[in-house]
This record gives C-alpha cells, sequence and structure tokens, in this order.
C-alpha cells in the first residue's frame, strides 16, 4: 500500500544543539536505510518549512506505523497520514 505522509518537525527550543544534531543523524541514516530498500519511495521537503511530504510503500497500517513510530525525531514529529488508493483515470 502507498501512503502519504506529511511529517513536521517540532524540537524543543532548549533542546542542547548536539542533542538534536545526533537525533538528525540518526533520523538519516534510518531514512536512507528505508529510501534504499524501497519502502521509503519519496521523500520531499516542504520548502520553507521543518517539514516533508513523504511517500511510503509498505505491507499495511502496521508496517507503517512500526516505520514511523522507529523514527529517531518520532518523539517530536507531528505525523498526518493518508492512504492512497488508485485512480481510475491514473496511466501509471
Ligand atoms: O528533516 C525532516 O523532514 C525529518 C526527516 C525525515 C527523514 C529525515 O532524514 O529527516
Amino acid at each position: 500500500m502507498l501512503y502519504l505522509v506529511r511529517m513536521d518537525v517540532r524540537l524543543p527550543a532548549d533542546m542542547p544543539p548536539a542533542q538534536a544534531a545526533e537525533i538528525k543523524s540518526r533520523e538519516k541514516a534510518y531514512s536512507q536505510s528505508l529510501q534504499r530498500d524501497g519502502r521509503w519511495p519519496h521523500l520531499w521537503r516542504v520548502a520553507g518549512e521543518y517539514a516533508n511530504y513523504s511517500v511510503f510503500d509498505v505491507e499495511g497500517h502496521d508496517e507503517l506505523h512500526e516505520l514511523l513510530s522507529s523514527l529517531p525525531l518520532f518523539p517530536y514529529m507531528d505525523i498526518d497520514v493518508t492512504p492512497l488508493a488508485r485512480h481510475p483515470s491514473a496511466i501509471a
């Protein structure tokens, strides 16, 4: 199943920069492993915001929840999930 996911990152203003950098580094490594194995085919920055739109290609709700809740930034993100179904007019 495909899911469109918006993630808004809200790190606490008082988080020490070294801690923020360490979490972001782990987030990058984890997201790139999922991109490489094909489960995170799109990752786009929302221009002008600390947010992204992503597309996940996973078995279903349970796998998506497992992946999202394992993100190092998960405790610091607002996440909005939209399940995608095929559009009848789509040619691809
Ligand atoms: O920077 C973000 O939008 C949060 C994030 C998701 C994957 C990643 O590497 O950073």
